[in-house]
């Protein structure tokens, strides 16, 4: 038997299970099983995905990640959190501000500490992308996809997409509480006008700068938290007038709150906790 020692972590209850590639080996060939076997609640550890923390030529570290259905994510939001903390607490870097490297680019996170723990981790995470390309979406290259009637499963419904790296459409509900995240998220997620597939967030407006969230994620269904789908529903909601720009909103999640900032100079500011739920070694074929 094969075994890695690994860290289990979670931000706002979205987990994952983390491996130091600056420590551990693992066969590039084998990594989509490997997450699917490590995700199974059943006979594995249980989890939303696998992260790989990796060496960077272009910054102190990567993060890569996979979904628990083994397909690879390009951007992780509150994976990107627990990354800044396992690499500030494990002493690969030793600043408060560095860089880490994820397969949409480079990002900036700055850890919080409280009694020599990282407690709150704010990343800047760029530029979001809104041309239909960019997403990727069906239809023509130059359109944003704002508001735009769509029919899904015969329910007309009005969508915004928008890319932090990954793909995200977002729907307003008039209650959270009703919003149809297992029925229509996974139908929208395997749309064919999405041909990489899409993150599905529903949300309720509560003011200009407070917002409720559900998601369906692209590979994982139903988590508790999304940090790039957090970030895409307030810049969706900028553009749709409901909230403001250059401004703190708190975004409430199942698994807790997020407060997201599309500043003036377009980057989006992520902060949120991170948080440890244990070690040990995992055992696979
Ligand atoms: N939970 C994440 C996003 C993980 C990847 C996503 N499911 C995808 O395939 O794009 C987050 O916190 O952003």
């Amino acid at each position: 038997m094969r075994s890695f020692n690994f860290t289990k972590m979670h931000g706002l209850g979205n987990n994952y299970i983390y491996v130091d590639m600056f420590k551990e080996t693992l066969l590039e060939e084998e990594l989509s099983r490997i997450a699917v076997e490590v995700s199974n609640i059943h006979t594995g550890i249980g989890s939303d995905g696998m992260i790989l923390i990796c060496p960077s030529e272009s910054a102190p570290v990567k993060m890569r990640i996979f979904n628990n259905d083994g397909s690879e994510g390009k951007n992780c939001g509150n994976g990107l959190r627990c990354v800044a903390k396992y690499a500030y607490e494990n002493k690969l870097v030793t600043e408060e501000k560095f860089l880490i490297e994820t397969l949409s680019g480079l990002v900036d996170a700055e850890v919080k500490l409280e009694d020599g723990e990282v407690n709150t981790v704010t990343i800047n995470m760029g530029k979001p992308k809104l041309n239909r390309a960019s997403i990727p979406m069906i239809g023509d290259d130059k359109e944003q996809v704002l508001n735009e009637s769509i029919t899904f499963n015969d329910e007309k419904l009005s969508m915004t997409t928008v890319s932090m790296g990954n793909p995200h459409a977002i729907f307003y509900v008039e209650k959270i509480s009703d919003a149809p995240v297992t029925t229509l998220g996974p139908i929208i997620e395997k749309d064919e006008r999405f041909p990489e597939g899409v993150n599905v967030e529903f949300v309720e407006v509560v003011s200009e700068n407070e917002l409720h969230f559900r998601v369906w994620e692209r590979g994982s269904g139903v988590t508790q938290a999304c940090g790039t789908g957090a970030c895409a529903a307030v810049v969706s909601s900028v553009l749709n007038g409901k909230t403001k720009r250059n401004t703190e909103t708190i975004v409430h999640l199942a698994g807790g709150d997020l407060l997201i900032n599309w500043q003036e100079n377009e980057e989006v500011l992520m902060t949120g906790p991170a948080q440890v739920i244990c070690k040990g070694i995992f055992y696979y074929s």
